[in-house]
This record gives structure tokens, C-alpha cells and sequence, in this order.
């Protein structure tokens, strides 16, 4: 772990990346109710909102539309991703290295480790070689931790999830992006077990504007210091304003009945 409170992905601590790298990892069937949103540049304009300190695609989307926004969007270089194809033992492929990330404009690195997978030393080792390269370049790391494979049945359990916070930090992420563990107290359990390190909660299916702020508000209340967040933010019809709301409950830590009413 190194500082990372002057990375232009941190703003006042806290972190909210715009995730976007669903069309490798779920494919085309994401953007189902928002056809449009599989023009990436729609998803780009709204991480110009204030409240998004960086946004997560892969290489390809990166090479074809990150240019256009460099101004304006904080770029985090996903590097590994599989299709909802692989039928195998969870694993993700290195789709683009560090270095040319570093050549695309990268501010920081992003990164999936299935613990618990059949294919968890080589990912651990992949993950090594990642966090190594990144630190030549100065960037930040981000682990998606995701303890996933034919051994765990339920990869939301409070232990299960504190035990891929710890993970990252023993691996040298800089954040750890989790699932939400069902309760804040698990999730305090989860930024306990991750020391100083900064822990984001990752955002998972659409739901409510009120669920799903509600949970936000619950997380940053037991220590997260923001969010991961992909169809929640850019399946709504109206993504701002549910980024206005986030802006609120995340850096200023309003409640989610608050955000909602301003
Ligand atoms: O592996 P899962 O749980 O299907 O979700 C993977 C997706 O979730 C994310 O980690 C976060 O996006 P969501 O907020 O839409 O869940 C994406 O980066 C990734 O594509």
C-alpha cells in the first residue's frame, strides 16, 4: 500500500470509479433496457460528473474513447476481465500490460483476484507482476477481490468478505473493491481487517434509487471510503442525478433519505 490521497482518483479520500467493462464481462445483454449505453461515449460523458474520480474499462474501450476525455474523465486500466462464456474454475486473462496502460494514459490499475479459485497461484503471481510494474509508474492499484470458486458457496459471507479485504492488503493493493457483506457491521469488520488501506464497496445489480443509496450510505458509515459501481449508476435512465445523490452521500456524507430529497 502507498499514499494515495494526491491521486487524481481520490478526491477529500474518497473514490468513486465508473465501471464499465460489463460488455467483456457480462456481454451485450447488460445494456438490454438502455440500448444507447452501448455506445461507450454515452457512459464517458456521464463520468465527466464531478462525483466520478475515475472510470474503469478495458483496453479497447480505453484505446478507442478514452482520448476524447483525457480532459475531463480519470482513466483506471482494467487489465484483466473473462467472458460470462468461461465455463472453467474462475480466472481472468491479462488483456493489456501495465506499461501500455501507463502509454494509454492510465491514473491508476485495476485488477481481479478470485481467491479460493483453482487458479488462485497463478492469479496471485499475475496480480505480483501487476502491482510491481504499477509502482514504476507511480500508480495506484485497485483489487476487484472476489473469493470465488468451486469451494465457496456463498462469496458474500461476512468472514468471506473480510477475509478479500485483508487479501488485498497483504497482496499490496492500494484499494480493495468488495461486495457489499449484507450488514454494516460486517462490512466494518471487512475495513478493520483491511488496516489503513481504502475500501470501496463494489455496486452489483440495479436496484432503487433508495435501496441502493441507503447501502452506500451504510457502507461509507462503516468505514468505506466509496464506491465501485457499474449498472447501478449507468442503467438508470437518469444517471446524474443519481450521481448528484452519491456525490452527497459520499463526500459529504448526507444520509440517503437527504440526497434523495435535495
Ligand atoms: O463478476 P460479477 O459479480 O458478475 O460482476 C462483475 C462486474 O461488477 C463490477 O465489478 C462492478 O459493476 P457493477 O456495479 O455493475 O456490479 C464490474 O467491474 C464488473 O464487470
Amino acid at each position: 500500500m502507498i499514499p494515495i490521497d494526491d491521486s487524481p482518483i481520490v478526491r477529500d479520500g474518497k473514490t468513486l470509479i465508473l465501471a464499465m467493462d460489463h460488455g467483456l464481462e457480462h456481454g451485450p445483454t447488460d445494456f438490454a433496457d438502455v440500448p444507447e449505453k452501448l455506445d461507450p461515449e454515452t457512459v464517458f460523458e456521464t463520468a465527466t460528473h464531478d462525483a466520478v474520480t475515475a472510470m474503469a474499462v478495458q483496453k479497447g474501450i480505453a484505446e478507442g474513447y478514452y482520448p476524447s476525455y483525457e480532459d475531463d474523465v480519470n482513466l483506471l486500466a482494467k487489465l484483466n476481465g473473462t467472458s460470462n462464456m468461461w465455463m472453467g474454475e474462475p480466472d481472468s486473462s491479462i488483456n493489456w500490460s501495465v506499461d501500455y496502460a501507463a502509454e494509454v494514459g492510465a491514473d491508476a490499475i485495476g485488477f481481479t483476484v478470485y481467491s479460493g479459485s483453482n487458479h488462485e497461484v497463478e492469479m496471485y503471481e499475475e496480480f505480483r507482476k501487476a502491482q510491481e510494474k504499477a509502482r514504476e509508474h507511480d500508480l495506484p492499484v485497485v483489487m476487484w477481490s472476489y473469493p470465488r470458486g468451486q469451494g465457496l458457496k456463498n462469496d458474500t459471507k461476512p468472514g468471506t468478505i473480510a477475509y478479500a479485504s485483508r487479501i488485498a492488503l497483504e497482496l499490496g493493493a492500494d484499494i480493495a473493491k468488495v461486495k457489499y457483506p449484507g450488514s454494516p457491521e460486517a462490512m466494518q469488520r471487512a475495513c478493520k481487517a483491511a488496516g489503513d488501506m481504502n475500501v470501496v464497496m463494489s455496486g452489483g445489480s440495479k436496484t432503487s434509487d433508495y435501496e441502493f443509496l441507503s447501502t452506500v450510505e451504510a457502507a461509507v458509515n462503516a468505514g468505506c471510503t466509496g464506491l465501485a459501481v457499474g449498472r447501478n449508476v449507468w442503467q438508470r435512465d437518469d444517471p446524474t442525478r443519481l450521481l448528484d445523490a452519491l456525490e452527497k452521500v459520499i463526500y459529504e456524507e448526507e444520509t440517503a433519505d437527504a440526497a434523495l430529497e435535495d
